[in-house]
C-alpha cells in the first residue's frame, strides 16, 4: 500500500524542517520526504495549502468505557480523535470500574484495537477504585503496557501514598499525570472564585485550589525523581511553579487545555453549564499567563481533557451538572485561532505542544515525520474558515460551549499507521 501527500507544508519538529515537501507512505511507514516524490502510489492526497504534521497525540482523554458509554464508547472516542487529527490518546482511568488493574487495561486495549486504528493508551490509576487508600497494582498495569498513572478526576489526598506510587513510577520510568485539585480547598464550588462569582451568585473555586497541589506534587517529584506532567493547568501562578521546576532541573512537563486558553469567566453564561469545567474557567489574568507560557515553552503541552457528558445530565444547571467539557474536535480549529494567527505559536510550536513534546512526555517513538517512523500525520487547512457545529461531531458528547463559534482551521485527514482514518 502506497500514499502520497503532495504539496503540503510539512512541519516537523523532530527534523526541523518547516516547507514545502511531498510525503511518500508505504505499508504503513514514512518511507520519504522529499521536495518532489514522482511515484505511482494506491492514493494521492493533494495538501497545498495545508499543514502536514506528525499525527496529534492527546495526553488526556475521557473515553468513559466501560462503564459510562452513554456517555462515549471507545469507538466514538476514537472516531472523534480521528475527526480531531488525533492519532493517538491516553485515556483516563476513572472508568467504572476505575482502570486500576491488568484486567481492565487489557479489555480497554482489546476494545480499541478491535474498533479503531487510533492508538489508544490507558493510564492506571494509582490507587484502588480512586479511593485513596491503598495503590493499585501499578507495576502489573506497567508490565501490559501502561503508559503512565494517574488518578484524574481527583488528586490523591494522602501525600505519603502518592509519594510511594512516585517511587515506584521513576522504578518503571513512566510519568505521573496530575490533576491537581486539593478537595478540602474546594469548598463547593462550582466556578472561578473571583468578581465574576459574585455577580453570579455562584461558589467560587480559587486558584490555590489548583497551586498548592501543583507546588505539593512538584516537590514530591523533587525528592522522588519521578517524571511528573500536570494536567490541565489554568492558573498564572501554575506557570510560575512550572518555570521554577523546570529551572531547577526537575523532570516536570505541564500542559494547558484549548479552553482555558480561549475563555475567561467573562465569557461565562450561568444558564449553560457546558462552561462548567474543572479546574474551572479564570481570569483574563490567567488566561494571558497560559498563553505566554506556551508561547515562552514554559508549558510544554496542549491537551484537551476531552470529557463527554450526557445531555440530560449537562441540562442539570451550573451547581448540580458534572464538570467537564468535549475537545477532541475543537482543539484544531481553537489552537490556530488563539495562538498560531495571534502569533503566540509558531505552526512548529503548535506541532510541538500537539504531537512531538506529548509523545517525549510518554517516552514513546512518535510525534515525528522522519522516514522509518510510523506514518501517523495529519493534515489541516489553517485557513479555512467555518463555525464550529455539534451536529458535525462524532463524539457522543455534545457539551461544549464553543458551538456556533467562529474558527478557522480544519482537519482535512488524519492518517494512522499508514491509513486513512478520517477524511472530510
Ligand atoms: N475535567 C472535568 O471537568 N471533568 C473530568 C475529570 C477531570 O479531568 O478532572 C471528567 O471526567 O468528567
Ligand atoms: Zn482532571
Ligand atoms: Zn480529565
Amino acid at each position: 500500500m502506497k500514499l502520497l501527500i503532495k504539496n503540503g507544508r510539512v512541519i516537523d519538529p523532530a527534523s526541523g524542517k518547516d516547507g514545502q515537501y511531498d510525503v511518500l507512505v508505504v505499508d504503513g511507514t514514512i518511507k520519504k520526504v522529499a521536495k518532489t516524490i514522482e511515484e505511482e502510489a494506491d492514493n494521492v492526497l493533494d495538501a497545498k495549502d495545508c499543514f502536514v504534521m506528525p499525527g496529534l497525540i492527546d495526553l488526556h482523554v475521557h473515553l468513559r468505557e466501560p462503564g459510562f458509554e452513554y456517555k462515549e464508547t471507545i469507538e466514538t472516542g476514537c472516531r472523534a480523535a480521528a475527526s480531531g487529527g488525533f492519532t493517538t490518546i491516553v485515556a483516563m482511568p476513572n472508568t467504572k470500574p476505575v482502570a486500576d488493574s491488568k484486567e481492565i487495561i487489557q479489555l480497554v486495549q482489546q476494545k480499541a484495537e478491535s474498533c479503531s486504528k487510533v492508538n489508544v493508551l490507558q493510564a492506571g490509576a494509582i490507587t484502588k477504585g480512586q479511593l485513596g487508600q491503598e495503590l493499585a497494582d501499578i507495576e502489573g498495569m506497567v508490565s501490559i503496557g501502561c503508559p503512565a498513572i494517574s488518578e484524574d478526576g481527583k488528586s490523591v489526598r494522602n501525600a505519603h501514598l502518592y509519594k510511594q506510587a512516585m517511587e515506584i513510577a521513576a522504578k518503571k520510568n513512566i510519568p505521573v499525570l496530575a490533576h491537581c485539585e486539593d478537595i478540602d480547598l474546594v469548598n463547593s464550588g462550582v466556578v472561578n472564585q473571583d468578581d465574576r462569582m459574585k455577580e453570579l451568585n455562584l461558589p467560587g473555586i480559587s486558584n490555590c485550589v489548583e497551586d498548592v497541589i501543583i507546588a505539593r506534587d512538584i516537590l514530591l517529584a523533587k525528592e522522588t525523581g519521578t517524571k511528573l506532567h500536570l494536567c490541565h493547568c489554568s492558573t498564572k501562578d501554575s506557570v510560575q511553579l512550572v518555570k521554577m521546576a523546570k529551572e531547577e532541573g526537575l523532570s516536570v512537563t505541564a500542559e494547558v487545555c484549548p479552553h482555558h486558553f480561549t475563555l475567561t469567566t467573562d465569557d461565562l453564561d450561568p444558564q449553560n453549564s457546558n462552561f462548567k469545567m474543572n479546574p474551572p474557567l479564570r481570569t483574563k489574568e490567567d488566561v494571558e499567563a497560559l498563553k505566554l507560557g506556551l508561547k515562552n515553552n514554559i508549558m510544554d503541552v496542549i491537551s484537551t481533557d476531552h470529557a463527554p457528558h450526557g445531555e440530560e445530565e449537562k441540562k442539570a444547571g451550573m451547581l448540580k451538572a458534572p464538570f467537564g467539557i468535549v475537545g477532541l474536535e475543537t482543539a484544531v480549529p481553537l489552537t490556530i485561532t488563539e495562538l498560531v494567527e495571534t502569533g503566540y505559536l509558531t505552526p512548529m510550536q503548535m506541532a510541538e505542544k500537539l504531537s512531538y513534546n506529548p509523545a517525549k512526555v510518554l517516552g514513546i517513538d512518535k510525534g515525528t515525520l522522519l522516514e522509518g517512523k510510523t506514518a501517523d500525520i495529519v493534515i489541516i487547512n489553517p485557513n479555512e474558515e467555518y463555525s464550529i457545529d455539534t451536529a458535525q461531531f462524532e463524539s457522543k458528547g455534545k457539551n461544549t460551549p464553543f458551538h456556533g463559534r467562529r474558527v478557522k482551521g480544519k482537519v482535512c485527514a488524519t492518517i494512522a499507521d499508514g491509513t486513512i482514518i478520517y477524511k472530510r
